[in-house]
């Protein structure tokens, strides 16, 4: 695990969309299409605005989420509506989003058809993720019904979890999806997060989610 220190949250912001900016550029120049993975939640906000001001080739990138609550796209908790009111504007209106959820009562009659929509557009190249204090990553979360299926080697790209706090449903990308992306950013702000990265460290993935990613992830923290 790298860890790179802000002194800042604006600076946080502005330095991780250059750096994924470079990393998608990179990726363009070898590839017709690159796949932008990105959490939602309340971190990646002033990420996003920035990479809106960002010139590249948006028209050949295709955004996912890492996970998404199971809930109308015109709710607030909607990560899908937040994608589109945060990133997919400016420069960034240009790029494709991946759908990670449909009209359907639960994820799991969904799964199939956004597992076809998805599966085609791996590996990810740009992976963000962030992390919940309970060191869950996406939907990962500790306790979840289907946790340790989604950290199998050979588990679905996606699956639906249902886990303890979580207010609603989740359809969530798994463990080996994750882990097999070229670049994987983990981005968290705070003391209390910091502990918990550094608890995260020493723990399994059953135990902390997101250490699934920390040996291949850059760490980005400011208070
Ligand atoms: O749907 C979500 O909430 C996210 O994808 C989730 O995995 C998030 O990254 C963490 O919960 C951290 O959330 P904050 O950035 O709001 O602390």
């Amino acid at each position: 695990m790298i860890l790179t220190e802000y002194p800042d949250r604006d600076m946080l912001a502005l330095d991780l969309s250059d750096r994924l900016a470079s990393e998608l550029g990179s990726a363009l120049r070898h590839k017709e299409r690159v796949t932008f993975a990105v959490p939602g939640g309340t971190s990646p906000g002033p990420i996003f605005d920035a990479l809106t001001a960002v010139r590249l080739d948006w028209d050949r990138v295709d955004v996912v989420l890492t996970d998404e609550r199971w809930v109308p796209e015109s709710a607030e908790r909607s990560n899908t509506r937040l994608v589109r009111e945060r990133l997919l504007q400016g420069h960034a209106a240009a790029a494709t989003l991946l759908p990670l959820v449909a009209d359907t009562p639960t994820p799991e009659e969904a799964l199939e058809g956004l597992s076809e929509g998805l599966l085609p557009h791996l590996p990810i190249d740009v992976l963000v993720l962030g992390m919940g204090a309970d060191m869950h990553t996406a939907s990962l979360f500790p306790g979840a019904d289907r946790l340790e299926a989604a950290l199998a080697a050979d588990a679905p790209a996606l699956m639906a979890m249902r886990a303890p706090g979580a207010p609603e449903p989740r359809i969530t990308l798994t463990a080996p999806v994750l882990r097999g992306a070229i670049s994987i950013h983990v981005v968290i702000t705070g003391a209390e997060k910091r502990a918990a990265l550094e608890r995260a460290a020493g723990m399994t993935p059953a135990e902390a989610p997101v250490a699934t990613v920390l040996d291949e992830a850059v760490v980005h923290w400011a208070e």
